[in-house]
């Protein structure tokens, strides 16, 4: 066939493609009558192949608008989940502000019996105080911020003015250690733009110190069970802190049974029944005293998933890297906390949710798990390599095949990611450790990630085992394929008393508790002749 052919034939066969489009809805018109002679004569020239293939073309044609229909239909399906979801947060963003403003009206409408002038002056102390929570007024005044959700209950009118108030809680405001009002280095931003020049601000102690505004009330004591010399000094100090300091004092339901069978002189001291009163305890609680080891300053902190009192930690354990507190001094420990400002370490924590396959992205519970030193996952009694993706916000980090990860705080640095070769890190470090459990790879080192990442932990569908997650070496949770875990950090630090402050401390504890880089020094024998 030659060229011009060819294109006859072509251009007879796009008419006639043009033609059965229409012809299903132009079935009597004259044109089609004209255009049948002109197939008769393309037929001549044009093999029956390319007709063929314009019926293939057409079938490929609505293949496509098929999938382009079913593309669009999931867009709209997603587009009304996410308006959906969307609403849902607007409705619960609208309940919370709703709450808040009830809550305020109420404080304002419980204090109304006083008269006019007692509720004029209680709105000015409302107006006074939050401006002392204004950046200018109360952080940039050397402090951090920790009025709001300690204010005084407004007293009922039938309360006597010196009554102890339940729920009462001692304000105390949170200070930068450095040289005090000497030096304002901690004043400056941390980056700074000077003549188009980026300079990080000089860098200056910033130890944490903490100071009561008015006395500590009441005392939280968090022990090690089974344990008879804890017991013993727990009742010691409860017994002091009464004599000496009129305090009140809280104790879990275990030991205020252990403690009234020994003597009923115990009835003052108050417990919890369920868990709705664990969850308020952190706004009754001015302290928690902690008596035991390490786990007990674990188990202290997993009974607050919110804020946190601050911990005085006594060592009654045998490692005690984060109880530096000598429970044979309690007295003077415990009367210079009372008394006095003190440093703080702010422990970070991490919150955790297991998000299932079966339940899409929804997580599986609505509050997260918290953990003050690390979340595991490991391949349990499974045999086989643990295979687990990581992603870190929406970038792939790293497939782990080995027996599991540990996903830890700084302060949980020193534990179990230690002992799987991760570094120590100063517990006021920002960041989230990421360290591997016995990888099957020669070239898998520990990562140290920035705080403000969440980390996804998914199992695939393609791994040969489960997973399964625990909590400070408690609590397992099993993962199955598709199932995630998803952690970042919380926003409710554990603040920890120091002994020193917080660097002396951390390095005291990796030398006396860790021994750390412990060897016997060379001999020098004088200088060589
Ligand atoms: N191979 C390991 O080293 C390993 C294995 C499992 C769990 N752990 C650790 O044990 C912790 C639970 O502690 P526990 O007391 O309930 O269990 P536990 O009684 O088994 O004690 C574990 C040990 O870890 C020490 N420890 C705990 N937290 C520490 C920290 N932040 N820094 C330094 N040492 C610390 C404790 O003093 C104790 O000696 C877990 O969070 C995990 O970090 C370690
Ligand atoms: N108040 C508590 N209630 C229940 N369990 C607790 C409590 N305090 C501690 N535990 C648990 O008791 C165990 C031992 O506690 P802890 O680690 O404080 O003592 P230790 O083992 O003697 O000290 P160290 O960790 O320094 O060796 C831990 O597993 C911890 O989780």
């Amino acid at each position: 066939m030659s060229a011009d052919e060819l294109a006859a034939a072509t251009e007879v066969r796009d008419e006639r493609i043009n033609l059965n489009v229409t012809t299903s809805h132009k079935t009597e018109n004259g044109d089609i009558t004209k255009v049948s002679s002109v197939e008769r004569a393309a037929y001549a020239f044009v093999p029956q192949t390319p007709i063929r293939s314009t019926d293939a073309h057409l079938e490929e044609f609505s293949e496509a608008m098929r999938t382009v229909a079913k593309t669009l239909r999931r867009v709209a399906e997603g587009k009304a989940a996410a308006q959906a979801e969307a609403a849902e947060w607007k409705r619960k963003y609208e309940l919370e502000v709703a709450s808040k403003e009830r809550k305020h009206h109420n404080v304002i409408k419980g204090c109304s019996n006083f008269g006019k002038d007692k509720l004029e002056q209680l709105t000015s102390q409302m107006a006074l105080e939050t401006a002392s929570i204004d950046q200018t007024s109360c952080c940039g005044n050397h402090g951090i911020c920790s009025h709001q959700i300690l204010q005084d209950e407004c007293p009922g009118p039938n309360r006597k003015p010196d009554e102890k108030m339940v729920g009462r809680k001692a304000p105390f405001r949170l200070l930068w250690g450095c040289d005090g009002d000497k030096n304002d280095q901690h004043k400056r931003d941390f980056v700074s733009f000077e003549k188009g020049d980026i300079k990080t601000a000089e860098r200056s102690n910033k130890q944490i110190l903490l100071k009561w505004e008015s006395p500590p009330q009441t005392i939280l004591f968090v022990t090690k069970p089974n344990s008879n010399s804890v017991l013993a000094l727990c009742a010691e100090m409860v017994r002091w802190l009464k004599e000496h300091n009129n305090m009140n004092v809280f104790v879990e339901p275990r030991v205020s049974k252990e403690l009234l069978t020994e003597d009923s002189y115990f009835n003052f001291v108050q417990t919890w029944n369920n868990d709705q009163e664990v969850k308020a305890l952190h706004t009754k609680v001015d302290l928690i005293v902690t008596l035991g080891g390490d786990g007990t300053v674990l188990w202290a902190a997993s009974l607050f998933k919110g804020p946190v009192p601050p911990v005085v930690a006594f060592s009654l354990g045998s490692l005690g890297f984060m109880t530096p507190f000598p429970s044979e001094q309690y007295r003077e420990c415990l009367g210079n906390v009372l008394k006095r400002p003190f440093s703080i370490t702010l422990r970070s924590r991490l919150q955790c949710h297991v998000v299932r396959d079966a339940a899409k992205d929804e997580v599986e519970t609505e509050e997260p798990i918290i953990v003050l030193n690390e979340v595991t996952i490991d391949r349990g009694m499974s045999s086989y390599l643990t295979y687990l993706e990581c992603y870190c916000d929406s970038s792939f980090v790293t497939c782990v095949q080995g027996d599991g990860l540990i996903i830890s705080t700084t302060s949980g640095s020193t534990a179990y990611s230690l002992a799987a070769g991760g570094s120590m890190v100063h517990p006021q470090v920002p960041g989230i450790l990421f360290t591997p459990i016995c990888p099957h790879s020669l070239s898998f080192r520990p990562l140290i990630l920035p705080e403000y990442v969440t980390l996804r932990v998914q199992v695939p569908f393609n791994s040969r085992g489960q997973a399964w997650a625990s909590f400070d070496g408690k609590g397992r949770i099993q993962l199955g394929p598709g199932d995630a875990l998803i952690c970042s950090i919380s926003p409710w630090p554990v603040p920890t008393a120091c002994l020193v402050d917080s660097t002396t401390d951390f390095l005291r504890s990796i030398h006396e508790g860790l021994h750390w880089n412990l060897r016997k020094s060379q001999s020098f024998d004088g200088p060589s002749a």
